[in-house]
C-alpha cells in the first residue's frame, strides 16, 4: 500500500498491527511500565475487617448517646493483635488506628473527647451515628478485579496488585526497541566534528521516552548511506520487536531505509502520513517484527515518536486530547493535519493556556525544552484567533511554578 494516509488511519494501522509478546512474571519492582498479560485479582479484601481510623475506644454506640456516658475498659487492642473477647454492654476496649474493631463494638469514641480514670472511661461528648470505622472491604474486596489485561503498570498500579497481595505480576516482555540512526554525516555526542558532519542527537531523547512509555531501547547504531550497510544491521539485530529508522526516510538519493528494510523481508503497511511534521513517517512488519520509520529532522523524529511510537508501545488508541486556549493567533494549517510544539500553563483565572513555540522548523530541537504539548490542528482547518480554544495533547508535566 502507498501515498498519503491520514493520522487516525495510521493509528488505526497501527492498532491493527499490535505487537505479540510474550508473557513473564516478574517481582513488582520490575513491572512498573510494562503492560499486564492477565487481570489481577484482589487476593483480600481491603480493609480485611472492620478497623478503627483513630486512636481511642471500641464501644456500643447505643451505650454513648448521652454526654457523660461511663464505661468500663475491659483489654487492649493493638494494630495486628486484634481484641480476643467481644465488647458488652457499657464496656470499652483501647484502640488504635488500624486495629481491628472487637466483636460487640461499633463506633470508636477519639481519647480526645473521653477521660480516661484506671478503667472507667467517660465520654465528654454524645453521639448519634457510627463514627471513624472503616468497614470490611471500603477500598476492594476479595476477588475484585483490581487491574486489566494489557493495562499499562503505573505506580499507583504497583501499589494496587501489593495491596491485594501480589508480589510479582503477570506481564508482557518488554518491547524491544532498535534505534538504528543513517547518515554519513552523523557522528556519536562528543565527537570532534569534521566540517558537514553534525551530531547523532535523536537517539538520545528517543531512547529515554521509549524507556518512559515502557519499552527497552537497543542502540543499533549509525548505519552508512549504502544499503548494504543498513542491511548489515538490521541481519544482525534477529531480537527486536520495533525497528525505529530515523532518518532516510524521505526521496532523496541517499534515502534507503525503505529499500533497506524491504529488501530485508519486511512489507510496507503504510509509506507516508498526512502530518506535519514528520510526512515521511512509514510502518513495516515482517512476521512478529514492527519498523517505525521515522524522519531524521529532530522535530520530526520527537513528534511522531510521540504520535505513532507510543500508542504501539503503550497500547493506547487514540490520543487523549483536551482544550486550552491559544495564547497567540494561529495560521490555517495547510493540506497536513499538524502538530505544534507548545507550552501548557495554568492561567492566572485557573484556565489552562497554551503557547505555541514562535519557530515550528522541523529541524530545531531546542524548542523540546518547553514543550509539554502538542497543539493539534485538523487538516484544512481555519486560522485561529488569540483566546480561541484549540485540541493539545499532553506529552509532559504542567511546568511548575505557573499554577
Ligand atoms: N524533495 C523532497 N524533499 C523532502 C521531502 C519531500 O517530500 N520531498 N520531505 C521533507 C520532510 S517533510 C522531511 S521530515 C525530511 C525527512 O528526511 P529524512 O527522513 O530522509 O531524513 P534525512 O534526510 O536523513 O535527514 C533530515 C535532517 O535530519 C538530520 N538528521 C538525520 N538523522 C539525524 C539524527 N540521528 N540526529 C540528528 N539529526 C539527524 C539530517 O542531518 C538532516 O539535516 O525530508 C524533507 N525533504
Ligand atoms: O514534515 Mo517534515 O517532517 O519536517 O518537514
Amino acid at each position: 500500500m502507498s501515498g498519503l494516509i491520514s493520522v487516525d488511519e495510521a493509528l488505526a494501522l497501527l492498532a491493527k498491527n499490535a505487537l505479540s509478546l510474550q508473557a513473564e512474571t516478574v517481582a513488582l519492582d520490575n513491572a512498573l511500565g510494562t503492560r499486564l498479560a492477565a487481570p489481577v485479582m484482589a487476593r483480600v479484601s481491603r480493609p480485611p475487617a472492620s478497623v478503627s481510623a483513630m486512636d481511642g475506644y471500641a464501644v456500643r454506640l447505643a451505650d454513648v448517646r448521652t454526654v457523660g456516658a461511663r464505661l468500663r475498659v475491659t483489654g487492649d487492642a493493638p494494630a495486628g493483635r486484634p481484641f480476643k473477647g467481644a465488647v458488652g454492654k457499657g464496656e470499652a476496649v483501647r484502640i488504635f488506628t488500624g486495629s481491628v474493631i472487637p466483636d460487640g463494638a461499633d463506633h470508636v469514641v477519639i481519647q480526645e473527647d473521653a477521660d480516661r480514670d484506671n478503667d472507667a472511661l467517660v465520654c465528654r461528648d454524645a453521639y448519634s451515628s457510627t463514627e471513624h470505622v472503616r468497614k470490611t472491604g471500603i477500598d476492594f474486596a476479595e476477588g475484585d478485579e483490581l487491574l486489566a489485561e494489557g493495562e499499562f503498570v503505573t505506580a499507583a498500579a504497583l501499589s494496587v496488585a501489593a495491596a491485594g497481595n501480589h508480589g510479582k505480576l503477570d506481564i508482557y516482555r518488554r518491547p524491544r526497541v532498535g534505534i538504528l540512526a543513517n547518515g554519513d554525516e552523523l557522528r556519536a555526542p562528543g565527537s570532534a566534528l569534521a566540517p558537514g558532519q553534525i551530531v547523532n542527537s535523536n537517539p538520545a531523547g528517543l531512547g529515554a521516552l521509549i524507556r518512559q512509555w515502557g519499552g527497552e531501547p537497543v542502540d543499533l547504531g549509525v548505519a552508512q548511506d549504502t544499503l548494504m550497510a543498513i542491511r548489515e544491521r538490521i541481519d544482525a539485530a534477529s531480537d527486536i520487536d520495533i525497528f525505529l529508522p530515523i532518518g532516510g526516510a524521505s526521496v532523496g538519493d541517499h534515502d534507503l531505509m525503505r529499500p533497506a528494510f524491504a529488501g530485508a523481508g519486511f512489507t510496507p503497511v503504510f509509506e507516508k502520513i498526512a502530518v506535519k511534521p514528520g510526512k515521511p513517517t512509514w510502518f513495516s512488519t515482517r512476521d512478529g517484527q514492527r519498523v517505525v520509520g521515522l524522519p531524521g529532522n529532530p522535530a520530526s523524529a520527537f513528534v511522531c515518536a510521540h504520535l505513532f511510537l507510543k500508542p504501539l508501545l503503550t497500547g493506547a488508541g487514540q490520543h487523549a486530547l483536551i482544550k486550552a486556549r491559544t495564547v497567540s493567533p494561529l495560521p490555517a494549517p495547510g493540506r497536513r493535519e499538524t502538530y505544534l510544539r507548545a507550552t501548557v500553563q495554568v492561567s492566572p483565572d485557573g484556565m489552562l493556556q497554551v503557547k505555541a513555540a514562535p519557530n515550528q522548523d522541523s529541524s530545531l530541537i531546542r524548542p523540546f525544552l518547553l514543550s509539554n504539548a502538542l497543539i493539534r490542528r485538523p487538516a484544512e482547518a481555519s486560522s485561529v484567533a488569540a483566546g480561541e480554544l484549540v485540541d493539545i495533547l499532553p506529552i509532559g508535566p504542567l511546568v511548575p511554578g505557573l499554577v
